[in-house]
């Protein structure tokens, strides 16, 4: 099964920021992602990492104003200045953290305009220059109409196409499962077609957002093919639960199970 990651701005949001970190741990995690670190100061996150044992695996560049209803800077010509400055403050908590992926939300802008899609060209090869000089990957993920409408990457062709065009061994795709399922479908096959591309994936029930295998999707077999896709990075637990974080981990210890029938057995991955 893949090695998954808590997500501290969903999961063990009963308690502060700072100790959701030691919660996660002794739930049994030994990695985490969230949105966002920069309410607090670098070394005060990366303390409450380390006390907990924990790897830091991902987490977002400042978006702009969240709390208005910003979603990022990275298509938005106008806020091209503030993005840059927005990597070097990433990096430095990546630094801290050190952690291995950074998100760059592209912002809410038309899918087809000319100058957002120049300005998110521009952004992405500035913030993967920097990734990589830093040691770090820089990750792009199309989101959902529905939970985010408005926001400039909604189509998984369009962020391979990205890629591809931009062709930066630092800039990789991160494939959140559950909005795969809400814009195309067909996730087994895209996860096989985008697999090279892929640096990170998320995971969460569909429609509601909840615990893996509590959806439309058989969520264990499809853990079952990223392991037989030869995936070897994390698995983000981006979902919200349905009750009390702990009440609903159920789901991890059968994903966990080999001997978990339809996780690793009785079941041949169409690959
Ligand atoms: O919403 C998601 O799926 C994400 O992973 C983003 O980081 C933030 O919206
Ligand atoms: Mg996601």
């Amino acid at each position: 099964m893949p090695r998954f990651a808590a997500n501290l701005s969903m999961m063990f949001t009963e308690r502060p920021f700072l100790e959701r970190f030691g919660a996660a741990a002794a739930a049994g995690f030994e990695a985490v992602e969230y949105l966002f670190p920069y309410d607090h100061p670098a070394d005060e996150v990366a303390a409450a990492l380390r006390a907990a044992g924990l790897r830091q695996v991902l987490f977002n560049l400042p978006p702009g104003d969240w709390a208005k209803g910003e979603r990022g800077l990275a298509a938005l010509p106008e806020r091209a200045e503030e993005f840059r400055r927005s990597v070097a403050t990433a990096l430095d908590y990546a630094r801290a953290l050190d952690a291995p992926m950074l998100h760059a939300m592209a912002g809410l802008a038309p899918a087809g305009e000319p100058a957002a899609t120049a300005a998110y060209l521009d952004a992405l090869r500035f913030a993967a220059d920097a990734a990589g000089e830093a040691g770090r990957t820089l990750l792009i993920e199309p989101i959902n109409r529905r939970d985010m409408p408005g926001y400039f990457l909604d189509d998984f062709g369009r962020a391979a196409e990205i890629i591809d065009r931009l062709g930066h061994p630092n800039l990789k795709l991160q494939f959140d499962i559950y909005h795969r399922q809400i814009l195309h479908g067909d996730v087994l096959k895209g996860l096989e077609a985008l697999l090279p591309a892929i640096g990170h994936v998320q995971t969460a029930s569909v429609p509601l957002r909840h615990e893996p295998g509590t959806g439309e999707l058989d969520d264990f077999r499809i853990f079952a093919a990223l392991d037989a896709l030869g995936y070897e990075g994390w698995v983000g637990c981006e979902y919200r639960p349905a009750g009390a974080t702990l009440d609903g981990l159920g789901w991890l210890e059968r994903a966990c199970d080999p001997q978990d029938s339809r996780a690793a057995h009785n079941w041949r991955a169409p690959f």
